[in-house]
């Protein structure tokens, strides 16, 4: 399974970074560039001492001190250039995969939302996108270039002193088993400190989210209290990553110096024994930092390696999510609303598999309004979610102008079904975006007359700032009536032949229900209307009531009729005005 997804990732990378072939070949040219420039150097170091020293040369030892300056600023705008390049490419990568999964998760369907959770989406889209950055950084592909410059190092190490090279390669398993284990100690460590960074962050979240809650209910204290445990955690967790940090950097610096030693130990005892010269102990010492900063990073990179992996194989998983509801191929045109909508014999129910609606038919004409009436829970909210299509009918079906709604594009249908729903979403942006969203340019003309039918237009010209004035997140700075108002204006200026409206249960206070209820008045006229009633005494016109009760309707007919009835409607609407 590993195994496999490991070539998955591999073959992903591929086909990222194919269409930035030419940067890759320029980073290659910089790299052996480098690689070549950084033999030189201590090679011109060595001559120095070896030679130029010796025979007094200080012609040549200007030439010398010149070359290494000019090629100390090369190997920099070699590095420069490359980090540039390999940044470009894989920054562009990730923000391509970010947009894709990004683009993927708004695609989903609303059954999809319901059973990730939006901090696991989160995590897929920052911190799993981060992992594969991690291993496509300038560090991650430049260990190539210093790969190379080591391998090239060491084969002339070896052909110059095969002993000493011999000898100083013996200490890199050791260096390398050193590194590994202390990294998997101190990344186990920090990935401890990050859960805990992430519990106490989702906390402070949690808390000030609920502020309200908190107050009312005195629970300052409580909460102070379990946020202190969460923090005492994260304390350790940090204490714990520092520590491990502290106590091993020594052995990792002492296993590092054994080269060093090897090289002063032997190489000086060859110098003595005229088999090695002094140039060569100071040219090996700089070797010898090239040729361990490999082994060094590749335990770096076989730990991002492993977390790449694990967060490759999220993003697969969130890739491979496919829709539900999806548009057919060939999409049937949807002209304007001009006729009715039926339900035709229509069941539902959600993944669980409980049934929620059954056997529902009725019929919507255009320029009429149906009420849906009944207990809470009893599936009114559901049946206007099968209207808009954010669930198929697992059986029956929904026809619009006597067209199957799956047979249509569903942004087509959506476009002609304006919903005002009990939980108002507003941006945090101004009430002019707020009003238009979605809707393109629109002109202030067009926003005031939106507002002036949705009976907000006097609150917002009594604002200081109008239109531009920001509702705050969530709309904080509006009342639940002056959020409802906005969302109808919305509706106004989206101008849909149909609509839903979901009143809002919570208690208004008179003025604001008159309010509201003359913007859905003045909303539902000349539109066809499907509204879910809590209070009664608003639909006392509607063409149609129906009471629907555990998912079907029980009854149906116009005000007059069901009181005459009097069953369950007859009920409900004594028990409102009793
Ligand atoms: N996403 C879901 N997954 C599973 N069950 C759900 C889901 N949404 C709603 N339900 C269930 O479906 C039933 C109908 O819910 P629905 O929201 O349609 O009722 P409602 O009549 O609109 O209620 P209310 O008047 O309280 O808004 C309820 O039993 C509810 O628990």
């Amino acid at each position: 399974m590993f195994k496999s997804t490991v070539w998955r990732m591999i073959r992903f990378f591929a086909r990222q970074l194919a269409d930035a072939k030419r940067y890759l070949i320029a980073v290659m040219v910089m790299l052996v560039g480098t690689a070549a420039i950084q033999y030189a150097i201590p090679r011109i170091t060595q001559s120095v001492i070896d030679q130029v020293i010796p025979k007094k040369e200080v012609g040549t030892l200007a030439l010398s001190v010149g070359a290494l300056l000019v090629l100390t600023a090369v190997t920099g705008l070699l590095s420069a250039g490359s980090n540039y390049l390999l940044a470009r490419v894989s920054q562009s990568a990730v923000a391509r995969l970010r947009n894709t999964l990004f683009g993927h998760a708004l695609n989903q369907d609303f059954a999809f939302f319901e059973t990730s959770k939006t901090g696991d989406l989160m995590v897929v889209l920052t911190s799993d996108v981060n992992a594969l950055q991690g291993l496509l950084s300038p560090n991650a592909l430049g260990l190539f270039g210093s790969i190379l410059t080591a391998v090239v190092v060491l084969v002339i190490m070896l052909i110059q002193n095969p002993v000493l090279t011999g000898l100083i390669v013996l200490t890199f398993p050791i260096l390398f088993i050193v590194n590994l284990f202390f990294s998997r100690l101190i990344h186990g460590a920090w990935r401890r400190v990050r859960q805990s960074t992430g519990t106490m962050n989702n906390q402070i979240q949690e808390s000030l989210a609920s502020i309200l809650l908190i107050k009312s209910m005195a629970t300052e204290d409580q909460t102070a209290a379990t946020f202190a445990k969460v923090n005492e955690d994260n304390r350790k967790n940090q204490l714990a990553a520092t520590t491990y940090f502290a106590e091993f950097s020594p052995v990792i610096d002492f296993v590092d110096y054994l080269g060093t030693a090897l090289i002063i130990g032997v190489g000086a005892y060859q110098v003595m024994g005229n088999s090695f010269t002094v140039g060569g102990i100071v040219a090996y010492l700089s070797y010898l930092t090239i040729l361990q900063a490999p082994v060094r990073s590749l335990t770096n990179l076989i730990d991002r390696f492993q977390q790449a992996v694990v967060s490759y194989e999220r993003i697969e998983n969130l890739l491979a999510q496919a829709p539900q509801v999806v548009d057919v191929p060939d999409p049937q045109p949807l002209p304007t609303f001009h006729e009715a909508v039926q339900f035709d014999h229509v069941d539902f129910h959600y993944g669980n598999g409980l049934p929620v609606i059954q056997d529902v038919s009725f019929d919507l004409p255009k320029g009429e309004t149906v009420a849906l009436v009944g207990s809470s829970g009893a599936g009114k909210t559901t049946i206007t979610k099968l209207l808009d299509r954010f669930y198929d009918v697992t059986a029956g079906q929904i026809t619009f102008d006597g067209i199957d709604i799956r047979q249509v594009r569903a942004r087509d249908l959506r476009r002609q079904i304006g919903v005002v729903t009990q939980d108002v979403l507003l941006l945090d942006t101004s009430i002019r975006d707020n009003i238009a969203y979605g809707l393109g340019t629109v002109t202030d003309d067009a926003v005031w007359a939106a507002a002036e039918a949705a009976n907000i237009a006097d609150f917002v010209r009594s604002l200081p700032d109008g239109l531009n004035t920001r509702v705050g997140e969530r709309g904080v700075r509006l009342s639940g009536g002056q959020k409802q108002r906005i969302a109808i204006a919305r509706i106004f200026l989206q101008d849909a032949p149909i609509v839903v409206l979901d009143e809002a249960t919570a208690a208004l206070d008179n003025e604001t229900e008159r309010f509201i209820q003359t913007s859905f008045d003045r909303l539902m006229t000349n539109r066809t209307s499907l509204v879910i009633a809590h209070r009664l005494s608003t639909i006392q016109h509607a063409s149609e009531i129906l009471v629907v009760e555990d998912g079907k309707i029980v009854e149906r007919g116009t005000h007059q009729e069901l009181l005459y009835k009097n069953g369950r409607y007859a009920q409900l609407y004594a028990l409102q005005f009793k």
